[in-house]
């Protein structure tokens, strides 16, 4: 462990010093279907963060910069993994995980904690996640909470899903933002959460199997209740 990971081990960052959200979507679908929403409350703006986890950081960076922020949400749609997050459902995440951060070896993937580099490994604001989950599920809506990972490449094969789901055992959903999103949140010491709906299995591409529009109904009955809930 380094300075670096032991910084993150540490709590989220302290009590919300303003009470203004940020909500970042990867493209503007997305971001629509939470401004539909959130019907014009005031206290949320919702900005794109662009697609995979560099640009998001970038784009979430330049955010706070313009702004002052308690909560960091990163929203959109996203893979499920078999048996934990079905298509149409919402995960909230209790930890955000960069899974292809690390090193391939003849002996299995090693992961950047591992690897003595940092740390791949952001944690959600726990009392935060469990309160938006539960009103979620209080609103009618299939809400869990688990992993989420991010991926700079959408997983493709059935092996790669495998793959995953075993060395991340509590892996609910993949995107290809959330890491970056909550890495520059925590750089400016403010808590972050994802909250996923769930697009496609993750696994064998099949776009014809993509509920897209399914998510972004999802994504949208979720932003009006967090308008009701934080
Ligand atoms: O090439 C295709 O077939 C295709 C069709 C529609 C969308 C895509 C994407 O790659 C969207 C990536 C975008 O959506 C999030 N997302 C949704 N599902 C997943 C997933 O299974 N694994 C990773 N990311 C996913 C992601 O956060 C991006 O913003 C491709």
């Amino acid at each position: 462990m380094n300075a670096y990971s032991e910084k993150r081990d540490q709590e989220q960052p302290g009590p919300a010093q303003s009470s203004r959200i940020l909500i970042m979507t990867p493209v503007a679908a997305e971001q629509e279907a939470v401004l539909r929403g959130l019907q014009g409350e005031p206290r949320f703006d919702v900005a794109i963060a662009g697609v995979g986890p560099v640009a998001a950081a970038i784009a979430t960076t330049s955010a706070l910069a313009a702004g002052s922020y308690g909560l960091v949400i990163n929203m959109g749609i996203a893979g499920g993994f078999q048996g934990r997050a079905e298509i149409g459902s919402l995960v909230v995440s209790s930890e955000i995980i960069a899974a292809d951060l690390g090193a391939q070896s003849p002996d299995g993937f090693i992961s950047l904690d591992e690897l003595g580099f940092g740390t791949a490994r952001v944690p959600a604001h726990a009392a935060l996640a469990g309160r938006v989950a539960e009103a979620l599920r209080a609103g009618g809506l299939p809400a869990g909470m688990g992993a989420v990972l991010t991926l700079s490449t959408v997983t493709g094969t059935a092996e790669a899903a495998r793959e995953l789901a075993a060395r991340i055992p509590g892996a609910a959903a993949e995107g290809m933002e959330g890491f970056g999103v909550a890495s520059a949140a925590y750089s400016s010491g403010v808590p972050a959460l994802e909250i996923r709906a769930i697009s496609n299995a993750v696994g064998p591409r099949d776009k014809a199997a993509w509920r897209i529009q399914d998510a972004l109904a999802a994504l949208e009955q979720a932003s009006s209740i967090l308008r009701e809930v934080l």
